[in-house]
């Protein structure tokens, strides 16, 4: 018992923090060892099973990660992107795995979470569902398929609380158009179209991001072109999805070599 990897969930009162302890707790295969939140949360010092409403589970909610993370094996963290560099950071130093499902970082933030991983083993994704990363690898053949003749457009669709968009999948979609077309995404995005944009260039890859209600999660990659229309369809409808993925990707990550990795990766889906 003693010897499966113990685990801390970070953002433990979160949508995703709630449904990872759930999912640790009920592994076999890991122990939740401990549940971070913001200095001043109204959880820390409570139990954690007792703070969502069920039984005691005997994990005092802290808002102190340098002494968490110091008795951790893996960090799994969706929170935020200021709140994952400092968690990186300790991770670091203490040789742990980070699982980071977090969204929004800019271009500074990933080079601060690539020099984290020449020290631990970070995995990170946008979305750490199966299907959706099977559609990335979908999405890059197909765009390697058909030429400019098909517009790329992606369109996603999110419950009103989150705060990010493109979403963090929608962007690994359009990363994985652009490989597939072998170009950088960067050249090619148009995002937030609005008043009078003129026509669509050729070749570029479209983002449109619907905010609304309680939508768990919904990617369409729609190459369209004269006379016809291609429509690749990921809908989550459940978190349970990320929470099994970020779960596969700790176990995954114990005894790799430090470095940056995704789910990809974890999953085997790379093309040899
Ligand atoms: N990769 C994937 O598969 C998925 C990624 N996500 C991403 O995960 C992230 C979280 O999503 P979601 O759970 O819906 O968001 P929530 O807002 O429900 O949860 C985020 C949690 O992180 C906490 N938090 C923020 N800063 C800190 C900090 N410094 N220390 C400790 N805890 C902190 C928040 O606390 P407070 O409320 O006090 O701010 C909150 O409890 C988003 O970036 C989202 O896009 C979501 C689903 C799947
Ligand atoms: O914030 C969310 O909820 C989600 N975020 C991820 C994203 O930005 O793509 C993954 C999933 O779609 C849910």
């Amino acid at each position: 018992m003693t010897d499966l990897p113990g685990i801390v969930i970070t953002g433990a009162s979160g949508r995703m923090g709630r449904m990872l302890a759930r999912t640790v707790q009920d592994s076999p295969r890991a122990r939740l060892i401990g549940a971070l939140e913001r200095p001043g949360h109204p959880w820390t010092g409570q139990d954690l099973g007792t703070a969502m409403g069920g039984a005691e589970i005997g994990v005092t909610v802290t808002d102190d990660p340098l002494e968490v993370i110091a008795r951790a094996q893996v960090v799994i963290d969706f929170t935020a992107p200021a709140a994952t560099l400092e968690f990186a950071t300790l991770a670091a130093q203490a040789r742990v795995v980070h699982v980071i499902g977090t969204t929004g970082f800019n271009a500074a933030d990933l080079k601060k979470l690539e020099a984290a991983a020449r020290h631990a083993v970070i995995v990170r994704a946008g979305n750490m569902s199966l299907g959706v990363n099977l559609l990335t690898q979908l999405t890059k053949r197909v765009a390697a398929a058909l030429d400019e003749d098909f517009d790329i457009e992606i369109v996603e669709a999110h419950h009103n609380q989150k705060v990010d968009a493109p979403s963090g999948t929608a962007l690994m979609l359009g990363e994985a158009a652009a490989e597939g077309r072998g170009v950088a995404l960067e050249n090619v995005s148009d995002r937030g179209r609005d008043g009078i944009t003129g026509k669509r260039e050729r070749g570029h890859i479209g983002f449109s991001a619907i905010r609304g209600g309680d939508i768990v999660g919904e990617h369409d990659v729609i190459f369209a072109a004269a006379g016809e229309r291609i429509v690749l369809r990921h809908i989550a409808t459940d978190r349970a999805i990320f929470a099994r993925g970020a779960l596969r990707a700790a176990l995954w990550g114990l005894g790799r070599k430090p470095g940056s990795y995704d789910m990809i990766d974890v999953l085997g889906l790379g093309e040899n």
